[in-house]
């Protein structure tokens, strides 16, 4: 068991309270020109990976006390208790072992008494095989022909972490497999993606940790329906159709071979389920080799997490940082911003890894919190987001922290493109801390020729308060193994906080309203009768709709 404690009543958040009022009006400036060896004094390495959070509005003492407040939540106890099977989901009595699924030292780890690394090891094996055959062309299709594509159909945690992942080791893939995703329960989304594919080469993932989501359960029906219809019969669905779940029952209901069934288990999260059987869409499209390089650097990071102490160790740091803005300067959100076109996806990834987790509103008794808890997570690739939403970052009214992340070699070398990227990587930084005072304003216009009536009427609009605080984490490539130590480093963020805010992260009780009312909607959709069982808007809604399907 977890030690529950009321996160406005460590000692060191009071402390905190009062050390940010006293610093809150410092500018960074001040604190860089103060003290020449900021820089040193907040990077921290591991393997390839830098985070620089100097561009923080902080001193060693915020430091200090941010690093009491998690000694003070229990966190060491926490992270030993997620290591080694203890049940912390404690809402669905459950283990969180996601950390097992790439314990590449294979050192047992028990759930129950009964050391969970067979199995996984079975899977592992069990998809390397698949995903080598099918890769080979030794797996055939009806017509005896390899399989050219693959469709992973899935919502959420069983399709964000795959889609993501693809994306960002592209240029990983092996020659002669596609990957497509499907995701949405709007028809559009099968029908553009089966358009592209013939029944003949394409492999269904039907990817479901319940096999229940009726979105995934209704692109799945609709794809069978599709192969069938085009040429497969129901002797072939075994070399088209795989399941990817933790329920044998509905997955052999459903008229998948268990032979094509790779499992996993109530202990891993739909969030964080990419490095389970879930990943085997990225074991395909990569090859099994770096789906392990993958796990072997989120193994990595989970070994750092674990054994290095708090004030070196990169996940505490950066949840530290999120709980400084997000607790006591009242931040709402926070921006991931990768430079790196391949991470396009990241963003969007931990959207779900973070607000599915932290957005929670009772504590660990299950009382109300009178507190902030998980922040909005939101982002788009570097450059793109500067000409369109960076203005805001800049000079809005709000305080958007920010985590600038970047390669240092490009996947990509093509000309002067990725010093241009890297330069507006260096800049975007630079300018959220410094800013421009209004006499650096006036300067430029003046310098520009403008009259001084222009001058003072255009410099407030010229100046930049700065003061913006930004995280930098610069690594050396995005390989497959950096990228599996990058998406460990956000879990265990995403955890810490967890605990110190005194929550339940591996719950997500919140997505469950929508579905039930959903469920009692659908029939009332069946007929013309006009509705009357809702609130006035419901009910208005829903005769709208059918109205406009009437006329
Ligand atoms: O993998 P399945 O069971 O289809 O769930 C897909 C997704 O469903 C949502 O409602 C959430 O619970 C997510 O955490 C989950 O990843």
């Amino acid at each position: 068991m977890l030690q529950n404690h009321r996160f406005t009543d460590l000692p060191a958040y009071a402390q905190l309270l009062a050390h940010y009022d006293e610093l809150k009006d410092r500018h960074m400036r001040d604190l860089f020109a103060e003290d020449p060896d900021r820089f040193t004094r907040f990077t921290r390495q591991f393997d390839d990976i830098l985070l620089d959070f100097s561009k923080n509005r902080i001193t060693a003492e915020t430091l200090t006390l941010l690093l009491q407040l998690a000694g003070q939540a229990g966190l060491t106890d926490a992270i030993g208790k997620m290591f080694s099977g203890d049940k912390i989901n404690r809402t669905e009595d459950r283990a969180v072992l996601h950390v097992a699924l790439r314990n590449r030292s294979n050192t047992p780890v028990l759930v129950d008494d009964k050391d969970v690394m067979p199995e996984i090891n079975e899977v592992l094996a069990r998809m390397k095989r698949f995903s080598d055959r099918v890769q080979s062309g030794e797996w055939k299709g009806y017509t005896g022909q390899a399989i050219t594509d693959v469709v992973n159909i899935g919502i959420g945690g069983s399709d964000l972490g795959p889609v993501m992942v693809t994306e960002a080791l592209k240029p990983y893939a092996k020659a002669g497999l596609n990957v497509h995703f499907v995701s949405n329960v709007d028809g559009v989304h099968i029908y553009e993606t089966l358009q592209t594919v013939k029944p003949e080469t394409t492999l269904f993932l039907i990817a479901s940790k319940t096999f229940t989501t009726q979105e995934t359960m209704t692109n799945a029906q609709t794809a069978r329906q599709w192969f069938l219809e085009n040429g497969g019969s129901e002797g072939d669905i075994a070399k088209h159709f795989a399941a990817l779940s933790t329920n044998r029952s509905e997955v052999e209901k459903f008229g998948i071979d268990v032979e094509n069934m790779f499992g996993f288990w109530d202990w891993v999260g739909g969030r964080y389920s990419l490095w389970s059987a879930i990943g085997l869409s990225i074991a395909l499209y990569v090859g099994f080799d770096n789906f392990e390089e993958l796990l072997a650097g989120g193994h990595a990071m989970d070994q750092h997490f674990r054994d290095t102490p708090a004030e070196q160790n990169l996940p505490v740091l950066l949840a530290l940082i999120g709980i400084w803005y997000n607790n006591f300067f009242g931040a709402q959100t926070e921006a991931i911003l990768p430079y790196d076109q391949y991470m396009h996806r990241f963003a969007a990834y931990f959207q779900q890894g973070d607000m599915e987790s932290n957005g929670k509103s009772v504590d660990r008794d299950g009382n109300p919190v009178d507190y902030q808890t998980g922040p909005i997570i939101w982002g788009e690739p570097g450059t793109n987001g500067q000409h369109a939403f960076y203005q805001l970052i800049h000079q809005g009214t709000k305080l958007i922290p920010c985590d600038f992340l970047a390669p240092a070699i490009s996947q990509r070398p093509i000309g002067e493109h990725h010093k241009i990227l890297m330069a507006n990587y260096f800049a975007q930084t630079e300018a959220l801390m410094n800013g421009k005072t209004a006499e650096e304003a006036a300067e430029e216009l003046r310098k520009a020729g403008k009259s001084p009536d222009e001058v003072n009427a255009l410099t407030p609009f010229k100046e930049f308060s700065g003061n913006r605080p930004t995280n930098s984490i610069l690594f050396k490539k995005l390989t497959p193994r950096t990228l599996g130590s990058l998406i460990a480093l956000y879990e265990h963020k995403i955890f810490t906080q967890g605990v110190i805010w005194d929550i339940f992260s591996f719950d997500q009780w919140g997505v469950e309203l929508g579905k039930q009312l959903a469920s009692r909607i659908l029939p009332e959709l069946q007929d013309d009768a006009p509705v009357s069982s809702h609130d006035s808007s419901t009910n208005g809604l829903m005769n709208a709709f059918k109205k406009f399907r009437t006329e």
